[in-house]
Parts: structure tokens; sequence; C-alpha cells
């Protein structure tokens, strides 16, 4: 395995022209989907590779990465998030900290995706959770937990079902029960119910679609859900904790905005310091630290020859954190993204990845952040007492629990 975090190295391995990307797979998920061919027809979009990853990207994701149905989603998502918003507002106590904030962003992940995914809504934002959104909850962390532990650990399990084995193949098991029985219930909502179609779109698309395997369609689902909730929570805590040290960016963003509670596309693109703000978070706090890459041809990096097959750890956060590539690298300076001073390497923040293996949740998720950050500002500004704890999760985590202050302004 070989570890970049030069501009030029990562150029070279970031812009390598691919039409089917190699990402190492998660080998746990490789080996238990493999080991149930009744309930997996391939290892799903994220761990697949060559023709059958290009199969399913081809056929899943068209909806989810147009602009169109995304503005379509606009309404739900504006009430998925004041719905956010009134659970922080009633978990908030009376100085304005809100304890266990990551576990309710965590909770705006899940009712988000599911309802991007499944076109329903399904309770994970009402105060007290139902007892099988509380489940899934808990599967989808413990599925990404084992999934980090068998990257990083002994890797004792691939010749024993040893505890974390058995722990993950649990949570697939629960995770894949509950997507089942939400996935026909959302088909007879649907059936019953053609009014709310925006919403439906994409699980519609993905249901009906005769060039998918039904088998393919479930993990498509899984794969959405547990691919989109710790990454969108994280980094909304990333983003309103580094905010906290710029109290007048803070309120520039507020002057930016109407007042109302629905806010438009154009309300949004009339804020630009809320877009400044999110990519200045992503620069400099990505969830997603670094990319993997298996190179296609052999290739010559910094003066060594690298061969074909060679796994790369693309470190795209730490080059970011360089001050040959950015002004004042490791301050948070929104105002970069408006007037870039140099040196200014955009091109290496790349939170969602790059070329055809991007992240297909980026629009959502642009979108998510944006709305969620716009109402946060119009109602509160936020203030953090002292450092964040970070570590390393699989991917940069908040250590739990994170509480932070919303004063009124
Ligand atoms: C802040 C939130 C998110 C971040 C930072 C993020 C980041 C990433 C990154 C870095 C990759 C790897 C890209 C590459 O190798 O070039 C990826 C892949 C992926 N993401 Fe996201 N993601 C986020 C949210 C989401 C959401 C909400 C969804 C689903 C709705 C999603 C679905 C996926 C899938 C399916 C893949 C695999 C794509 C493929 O291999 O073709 N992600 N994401």
């Amino acid at each position: 395995m070989v570890s970049i975090a030069e501009r030029e190295a990562l150029e070279a391995v970031l812009r390598a022209p691919s039409r089917r990307p190699y990402r190492p797979p998660t080998e746990i998920v490789q080996v238990y989907r493999r080991s149930r061919p009744d309930r997996y027809a391939s290892t799903g979009l994220v761990n697949e590779q060559g023709e059958k990853w290009y199969h399913l990207r081809r056929h899943l994701t068209a909806e989810l990465t147009s602009p169109s149905t995304m503005q379509g989603f606009l309404p739900e998502l504006n009430t998925i998030c004041d719905d956010f918003l009134e659970l922080v507002n009633t978990s908030r106590r009376a100085d304005g900290i809100v304890p266990g904030f990551d576990q309710l962003t965590n909770r705006m992940g899940l009712e988000s995706v599911c309802a991007l995914m499944l076109g329903s809504r399904l309770g994970f934002l009402e105060r007290w959770m139902s007892g099988r959104a509380a489940t899934l909850a808990s599967a989808v962390k413990a599925h990404f937990r084992a999934q980090r532990d068998s990257f990083y650990g002994a890797p004792l399990w691939k010749f024993a079902p040893t505890t974390l084995y058995r722990t993950f193949a649990k949570s697939e098991d629960t995770i894949h029960t509950i997507v089942s029985d939400l996935m026909e219930e959302a088909k007879l909502k649907t059936q019953k119910n053609a009014s709310d179609e925006a919403m439906r779109e994409i699980f519609m698309r993905i249901l009906e679609n005769p060039a998918l395997d039904m088998r393919d369609k479930k993990a498509a689902v899984i794969d959405f859900i547990t691919a989109g909730i710790e990454t969108l929570a994280n980094s909304l805590v990333f983003l309103l904790y580094l905010l906290s040290v710029r109290p007048d960016w803070q309120r520039t963003i507020r002057s930016e905005l109407p007042s109302c509670s629905t806010l438009t596309v154009e309300d949004l693109a009339a804020a630009p310091s809320v877009r400044a703000a999110i990519s200045e978070a992503f620069r400099l706090l990505p969830t997603a630290p670094f990319l993997a890459r298996l190179l296609e041809t052999p290739m010559v990096i910094a003066g060594h020859k690298l061969p074909a097959g060679t796994f790369v750890l693309a470190h795209t956060g730490a080059a970011c954190r360089r001050d040959e590539n950015f002004w004042r690298a490791r301050e948070y300076l929104p105002e970069r993204w408006l007037e870039p001073r140099a040196p200014h390497a955009a091109a290496l923040v790349a939170p969602f990845g790059r070329g055809r293996r991007m992240c297909p949740g980026k629009r959502f998720v642009d979108l998510e952040l944006h709305l969620l950050l716009a109402k946060i500002m119009q109602r509160w500004r936020v203030e953090f007492d002292g450092e964040l704890d970070i570590q390393f999760d699989f991917l940069l985590s908040p250590k739990s629990p994170v509480s932070l202050r919303l004063v009124e302004w």
C-alpha cells in the first residue's frame, strides 16, 4: 500500500483516465454477501468492480445525481430540516446547550436518506422513535463499526466466524429485514397515494427498473443508507464546530437569508456565504480524508515506479492543510472561496471523491447541508467551548457525545 499527499502525485492518480475505476472493496461485505446468494446478486454498488459496477452505477444513480430530481425533493427536504430543528429545540437546555447533538444529526441523516431512497418518512425525528427506527439506527452503527474494525484489526474473521464477523452479519441481516419490510410498505403506499411523486421518484425508478435484479435493488437501498448517514451527520457537526470560531461569518450568513422558513434554490443561491462556509469545512475537516484506488497502469510518482495493481491511498485531506497548497491553510477562512488568495489548490478539495466513482449522494448532501446551515443560522448562532475531539473511525468522526450551544440572535 502506498500513501501519497503531494499535490502532483494526487493529481496524477486522481486524474488518471479510467472508465471503470477500481476502488478496493471492503472485504467483510464482499465475503458475507457472496455467502448469501439468496439475498445478494452482487456485492453492491460500493464494493463491486468492472462491468458489474458500471451496470449498477448506470441504473441506480441517474436520478440521484439529476438536478431536477433534487429540486423536486426540495419541499420535502425543507420539512425534514424543519422537523430536525424542532427536535434540536426540544433537546436544547435553558442555557442553549444541546447535549448529544451528534446523535440528533445521525437521526437527521437516517430520516433524510431513508426519505430519499424509500420515498416515505419513517419517524426518526419524532421525539420518541419507534422500536423499528431505533433498531435500524443501531444496526447501521454496528454495521459501520464492524466494517471499520475488519479493515484495521487482525483479519481473524477470514478464517473463522469471530465475534466481529457475527456482529457484522447480524447488523447486515437486521438492516436487510427492515429495509425489505420498508420497501414493501413504501410500495403499497405509493400504489395507494400517487400524490407525492417528487418524493417517490428515486424509489420508484429503482423499484420499477427491469434491468435490475430485486436483490440488487435491496442491496442498493442498504448501501445508500449506510453510506449516507454518518458522513452527512459528521459533516454537519464539523461545519458547525468550525463556524463557531467565526461569529462574524455567521452574521454575514444570516444577513444574506430571507426570514421565511421554506427556502428555495434561489434563496440559497443568493447567500454565497453559506456555500463558502461549507466548502471551507470540507477543505479543513472532510469526513472522508483520503480516497483509495488501485492503479490500472504503471505510474511514476515522485521518482518511484509503481506497478499496475498498486493500492494507493490518496490523502487529499492532509494535502489541503499544507501551506504550499492553501493560504493560511490551517485556519477556517470561508472568505477564501469568495476571493481566493494564492496558493489556492481548489482541485485538492475532494470530499466526495473524484471521477466516475465519485459519491452519487453529492448533490443531495450539498442541498441538505445548505438548507440545514441556512435554517440553523436563521434561528440561532452557534458556540462551542474548547476543541472538538475527533477520532479516525474509518471516517473522521466526532468523539461522542458532542455538546454545542445554540443561542437565539
Ligand atoms: C457528507 C456526506 C457524504 C460524503 C462526505 C461522502 C463521501 C463519499 C466518498 C469520498 C466516496 C468515495 C468516492 C471515490 O472513491 O471517488 C463516496 C462513495 C459513495 N457514496 Fe458518499 N458521501 C456522502 C453522502 C452520501 C449519501 C447521502 C449517499 C446516498 C444517498 C452516498 C452514497 C455513496 C455511494 C453509493 C458511494 C459508492 C459509489 C461508487 O462506488 O460508485 N454518499 N462517498
